[in-house]
């Protein structure tokens, strides 16, 4: 069972300059229940953006078009019709887990509002270890906190509810190897107890040395460029953008990548990695994303 099924999603935010943002161009994604994908791609290509998507979080006046559909073991959510499936069927780690928590109460007094909120089983102490803060921290103000352990009060925040569904922006961003790894490892456990993770990341080297992720999701410049199994799309990649991602690895012979990120600012309605690297034959003129077996990747529509 799919537990969140993103469904041939566009979405294009107008800025007050007459510009118009292409935040995502027909994504497709789907996680299953127990399973773990991590969505990579360069800053700015829309992780983000698809988060708030899925939170149905975007700003009001973005146009969309497509679908994100939950599904819980009792319910199907479609998200952009009913709001009321934060918390417990989804919870987002936001980015910048600071500015999510409220500055004038306790991270305490924040958690055991979430936890009374969806009659949580869980308690703040638990939470706290689980995430590796030691209990006495709840009682801080979330100005009194590092960046790492905001980021650790909102992933315990996160897991209050036993979610159907995590969407994890950057979890380990602010934190230290071995704390990366035991946060890697609590989603992997939530997944094992059946809950579908998208953990956006740009940590490659994480995820290989980790092996959290079942699937991986390639994204660029608004649109999926390839998915499939973690191994198979780190090990052999399918599309010239992610050989090129991973390349650049200092693993992988630290190869720059060529140019820049594109900003997604009045972008045509295409695939434009061919701009980045023209001797891709991937890219330019209409592309469609075909899938073999268990994967898929982004190539040109054959005319
Ligand atoms: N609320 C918004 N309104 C308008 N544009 C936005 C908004 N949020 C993000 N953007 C733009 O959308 C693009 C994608 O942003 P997003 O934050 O999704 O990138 P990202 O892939 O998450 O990057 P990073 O890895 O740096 O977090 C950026 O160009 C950003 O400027
Ligand atoms: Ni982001």
């Amino acid at each position: 069972m799919n537990a969140l099924t993103i469904d041939n999603l566009t979405v294009r935010i107008p800025l007050a300059d007459r510009s118009v943002v292409h935040a995502a161009s027909e994504v497709h994604l789907a996680i299953p229940a127990g399973t773990v994908t991590a969505l990579v791609g360069e800053s700015g290509c829309g992780k983000s953006i698809l988060a708030s998507a899925i939170m149905n979080m975007l700003p009001v006046e973005s146009s969309v078009s497509g679908s994100v559909v939950v599904q819980t073991r009792d319910r199907v959510v479609d998200v952009f019709a009913d709001s009321s499936f934060r918390g417990r069927d989804v919870a987002l780690i936001p980015q910048s887990a600071s500015s999510y928590l409220t500055p004038v109460r306790t991270a305490r007094s924040q958690l055991e509002e979430t936890i009374r909120v969806l009659r949580s089983h869980h308690e703040c102490d638990e939470l706290a270890r689980l995430v590796g803060l030691d209990p006495r921290d709840l009682d801080c103000y979330p100005h009194e906190l590092s960046g790492g352990m905001a980021q650790r009060v909102a992933i315990a925040g996160a897991l209050v509810g036993d979610p159907a569904v995590i969407v994890a922006d950057e979890p380990t961003a602010n934190l230290d190897g071995d704390l990366t790894d035991r946060i890697l490892g609590l989603l992997r456990r939530s997944a094992d107890d059946g809950a579908a993770v998208l953990l956006i990341t740009h940590d490659l080297s994480s995820l290989m040395r980790t092996a959290v992720a079942d699937r991986v999701a390639v994204m660029y410049a608004s649109r999926i460029m390839e998915t499939g199994p973690a191994h198979s799309v780190l090990d052999d990649p399918l599309h010239d953008y992610t050989r090129d991602l991973l390349n650049a690895l200092p693993s992988r012979g630290l190869n720059p990548m060529p140019g820049t990120a594109p900003q997604l600012t009045d972008l045509p309605d295409e695939c434009v990695y061919h701009l980045r690297r023209p001797e891709s034959t991937q890219s330019g003129g209409a592309t469609e994303l075909v899938t073999v077996g268990n994967r898929s990747y982004r190539t040109r529509v054959v005319a």
